[in-house]
């Protein structure tokens, strides 16, 4: 289980993060919902050790991450799907995967079931990323996060420029994964009904701060559809 405390976070000298608290558990899909800018990819930047914690604290099962560099992050079990993806585009979807590993022992492979959850990926492994289509780079992106086999997968906007059947294979795809009781996943989202899909529960945030939280099944009678239209 993830559960981050008191988290605060600054871009210079502006507070973007206030006390944030946040707990994920393992085999649920937790959806952080918010507006532009309200410090969601900052939070998971955060979780993941790309942006260094100021204070708080993030703890993953019994383990401390709060003072762990990115890499040793991920050899705790984070795996994180950046906003935007970031494939290497020059790179075959092969070596893409084996990025995912850089961070790991060495003599660690890529897991055969990755293709089993992304066929496409299967015919593609000699590809260059840069030729695969936005689609195609996500369900990439996840995959090499996946690589390491995360106890933790933050995901940041996945549908984010993805064609409507895409969308659909990607959000079977984390159902199947939290459905499997290894990993908690953390999914940051402005698509209200694909969050709402998906949400065993739910936060929403507002300026850097977490204003509401619950059950996934709630978010409709908790009005957290009006709280991200108005
Ligand atoms: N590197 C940076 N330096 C300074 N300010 C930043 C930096 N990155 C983000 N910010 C600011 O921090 C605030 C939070 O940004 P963040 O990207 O975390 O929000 P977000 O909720 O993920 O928004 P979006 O959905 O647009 O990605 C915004 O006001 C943004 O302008």
């Amino acid at each position: 289980m993830l559960q981050v405390e008191g988290l605060n976070q600054y871009y210079g000298g502006s507070h973007i993060l206030r006390d944030v608290a946040l707990q994920a558990r393992i085999g649920e899909v937790t959806v952080v919902l918010g507006r532009n800018g309200v410090g969601k990819t900052t939070l998971l930047k955060s979780l993941m050790g790309v942006v260094p914690t100021r204070t708080g604290t993030i703890r993953l099962d019994d383990r401390d991450l709060a003072g762990k560099a990115p890499y040793e992050r991920v050899r705790s079990g984070v795996g994180y799907v950046p906003q935007g993806r970031e494939i290497f585009g020059r790179l075959t979807v092969m070596d893409n995967l084996r990025m995912g590993l850089a961070s790991m022992p060495s003599g660690s492979d890529v897991p055969a079931e990755l293709f089993e959850l992304f066929p496409v990926l299967a015919q593609m492994k000699s590809r260059r990323g840069g030729d695969l289509s936005g689609g195609q780079q996500q369900q990439l992106a996840i995959a090499r996060a996946l690589a390491p086999g995360p106890r933790l997968l933050l995901l940041d906007e996945p549908t984010e420029g993805i064609q409507p059947s895409v969308i659909k294979d990607i959000g079977r795809v984390i159902r199947k994964l939290a459905d499997r009781r290894t990993m908690a996943i953390v999914l940051v989202e402005q698509f209200y009904d694909f969050a709402a899909e998906l949400a065993d529960a739910y936060v929403v945030m507002e300026r850097g701060v977490v204003v509401a939280r619950g059950a996934g099944a709630a978010m409709e009678s908790d009005g957290v559809r009006t709280l991200m239209s108005v």
